[in-house]
């Protein structure tokens, strides 16, 4: 190779370890800022050690000696999809691809000079290929889970069952049902029975495409893989449940007044339950806010003062659906009503029904969790 091509190459590579370099870089805080994922940011703060480390087998000097920014054609050609990011996950998708476009750059033309440099940035370029799908996947999977509790209508709330079978068969008939949340609640098991049978609920739920949540307990949530965690007014707060559960898992919380719900918008809460609203067999109350609430709840949705998906709860079954409906509420979680297995497809359907006359305000495209909402 003649010296200006040696020079050439030289350029080459630090412009592509910068870019590679600023790419990790982008992925590593969307790990740290936005996921909040100690494994992957750990995963690509290695991978830019490696990559500066690799780098130290070229003399600095040399490298940036070559660089030439102004006389570079390049940096004029840019086209309309480089200015903007529709959404967060646009930021990730184009960090991802940049920094393996560059690696592979850097492997390419490192070989002409330098073989085991080559061989270097290969490595490194296979393990980013496995971090950025895992990046990927868990981006997905927050906004399957954020896109499926803002689509959905009809929220079960369910107890342990005797074993694998029941359980299996109860899923099964509310999924039938056209029920698409679960929440496990079961206060009179012990913690290995709840995490058994909410671990097996979470794969159960998992085929089924509906989403299983763990009533009270962030810990089970995450060690059975649940989709999600409910917590009341009296357990521990919202925000110091997401340091539990991370941004990938769903939390749900109680609100019992338009106050609790405004403060829920505050918090990192993924929707909310509101009731009692009329008294039931499952928990007894003193106080109902019953559809006075309701009201309000539908009224801040209206005024985009709350942008929570709110379930109405608290005794409500067919008889009296209509009266949540009237109030605007068009999503609901239930236990009594879904809990006799006759009659239960009529009941759910029935239910669903009249829930279906209310639009949606908060709807599958209005909160995805990495788009970035318009200013
Ligand atoms: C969807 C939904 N809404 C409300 C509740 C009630 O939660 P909480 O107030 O914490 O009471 P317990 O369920 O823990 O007795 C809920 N579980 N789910
Ligand atoms: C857990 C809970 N929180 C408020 S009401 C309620 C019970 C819901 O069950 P049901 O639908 O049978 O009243
Ligand atoms: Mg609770």
């Amino acid at each position: 190779m003649t010296h200006a091509e040696s020079r050439t190459v030289l350029r080459i590579l630090d412009a592509n370890a910068n870019r590679a370099g600023e790419g990790l870089r982008t992925l590593e805080e969307f790990a740290r800022f936005i996921l909040d994922d100690r494994n992957l940011t750990d995963c690509l703060k290695t991978h830019r050690h490696d990559l500066a480390a690799a780098m130290g087998r070229w003399n600095r000097l040399q490298l940036i000696e070559s660089r030439d920014t102004p006389g570079d054609v390049g940096t004029g050609v840019t086209t309309a999809g480089e200015q903007s990011r529709a959404d967060l996950s646009a930021v990730l998708a184009a960090a991802a691809t940049r920094t393996q476009q560059a690696l592979r750059c850097l492997e390419e033309y490192g070989k002409t000079t330098n073989p085991g440099f080559a061989a270097i940035i290969e490595s490194i370029r296979y393990q980013c290929y496995a971090t950025f799908r895992d990046l990927e996947l868990k981006v997905a999977s927050v906004n399957v889970r954020s896109r499926k509790i803002r689509e959905a209508r009809l929220y079960a709330l369910i107890a342990c069952e005797p074993d694998a079978e029941c359980l299996e068969a109860r899923i099964g008939e509310l999924v039938d049902a056209g029920v698409d949340v679960i929440q496990l609640r079961d206060s009179s098991v012990d913690d290995r029975a709840l995490y058994q049978q909410a671990s097996l609920g979470a794969v159960i739920a998992k085929r089924h495409g509906i989403l299983w949540i763990i009533n009270d307990r962030a810990d089970i949530a995450v060690a059975a893989d649940a989709d999600g965690v409910h917590v009341g007014q009296e357990e521990v707060p919202v925000d110091a449940v997401r340091r539990v559960v991370g941004r990938d898992r769903l939390i749900g919380l109680s609100t019992h007044d338009i106050e609790q719900v405004r403060e829920a918008t505050r918090t990192s809460a993924d929707y909310i339950g509101c009731g009692p609203t009329f008294p039931g067999k499952t928990k007894s109350f003193d106080h109902f806010p019953g559809c006075e609430f309701l009201k309000q709840v539908s009224e801040a949705e209206r005024t985009g003062d709350h942008i929570l998906p709110a379930f109405a709860i608290g005794g409500i079954g067919l008889k009296n659906v209509e009266e949540v409906v009237q109030s605007g509420i068009g999503r609901v979680a239930v236990t009594g009503a879904l809990a006799s297995h006759d009659g239960l497809h009529q009941t759910a359907s029935g239910i669903r029904e009249c829930l279906e006359r209310v639009p949606l305000r908060i709807t599958p495209n209005s909160g995805e969790v990495f788009s970035v909402p318009d200013c």
